[in-house]
């Protein structure tokens, strides 16, 4: 018997028409009376919270991660349901929090509420069990419209489709329909090196750059903020003509803040050396972030803020490959 706890915390999923627009109002009973009954699996659901996902902040990580880590012995997988604007970041933000959790965390969620005829609430609630129930792997992931994604690669790419979700830069784990899960690449095992921690800091900002940006920012966010994610340009270069954003990063450097670089391109990540532009950036302790995507810098950064603020350090543990998060810096 496969004993499965469903978490719920809103959503689209969970929303029902309201004079103010669509929000959660959809009870945890109600909902999981929408999972179809498997011999061999005994649901069990429990209610965390009802949030439009963009309500959602690390602090509901926190909750989330806590609550699973408690129930670790109770149960043999979770599934949460959850919104699906800040998915991707929920997602990423429990690989970290639950780092080496020996049991599938699924999340789940839909682009049309459940009790609408053209719901595909069903189905990925369906496919959301057959991966939990049926899986052997361990750790957090994403299945959404018939595919398990890793949860430091899920992105959501379309605001309004049913294939809402992309794994970027990374295969997909498996495909599901009607019951059945196809296994489609079977992750690198990864040797557990770090202590896990369930704690965060938020206070990280992310700039992304664009033609024009001024570098005076750079003295706000040197006094306000413990670390920055910049989405540069291409490869990872940013202008260091005109307006030239190089003593920002400097600036900010000099103060220990850690400003990590990534890249507004959505596939196939950097390569910060390419180019005179990205070079500068590096020489100026720009720390590249590889092929990993901005949902899963942000929740990292703050993980790893709550760790240590020694600039080194940081480096290190962002460049870290966690959870399949990376394949290069
Ligand atoms: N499809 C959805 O779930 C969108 C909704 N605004 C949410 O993120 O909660």
């Amino acid at each position: 018997m496969k004993d499965v706890l469903v978490l719920t915390t809103g959503g689209t999923i969970a929303s029902t028409k309201t004079e103010n627009g669509l929000a959660p109002g959809l009870d945890a009973e109600t909902l999981i009376g929408y999972f179809e009954r498997r011999p061999g699996v005994n649901l069990s659901v429990e209610s965390v919270m009802s949030k439009d996902s963009t309500n959602m902040q690390p602090e509901d990580w926190l909750d989330l991660a806590t609550r699973i880590q408690q129930h670790h012995d109770n149960y043999d997988a979770f599934i949460i349901t959850h919104g699906t604007d800040t998915m991707g970041y929920t997602a990423a933000g429990l690989s970290y929090l639950l780092y080496g959790f020996d049991k599938p965390v699924v999340l789940t969620g839909s682009q049309v509420p459940l009790g609408m005829v053209e719901t595909d609430a069903v189905r990925n609630l369906h496919d959301a069990l057959t991966f939990a129930s049926q899986t052997d792997l361990q750790g957090v992931y994403l299945v959404f419209n018939g595919l398990v994604m890793a949860g430091t690669r899920a992105v959501k790419t379309k605001s309004k489709s049913y294939d809402a979700f992309e794994s970027i830069n990374y295969p997909y784990i498996a495909s599901v329909s009607e019951g059945n899960m196809v296994p489609l690449y079977q992750p690198e095992p990864e040797e557990p090196v770090l202590t896990p921690s369930i704690s965060l800091d938020p206070n990280v900002f992310v700039l992304k750059a664009f033609p024009g940006l001024t570098v005076d920012i750079f003295d706000y966010l040197a006094t306000h903020v413990h670390g920055v994610i910049i989405e540069s340009f291409g490869n990872g270069g940013l202008p260091f003509e005109r307006r030239n954003l190089i003593p920002g990063i400097e600036k900010l450097i000099a103060a220990n803040i850690p400003v990590i670089i990534t890249t507004q391109i959505l596939e196939e990540g950097q390569d910060i050396y390419l180019y005179e532009v990205g070079k500068k950036v590096a020489d100026a302790g720009g720390i590249t972030a590889g092929d990993m995507n901005t949902e899963a810098i942000v929740a990292k950064l703050m993980w790893v803020l709550a760790q240590t603020r020694e600039l080194e350090t940081v480096k290190t543990l962002m460049q870290t490959p966690i959870a399949h998060d990376l394949d290069f810096v």
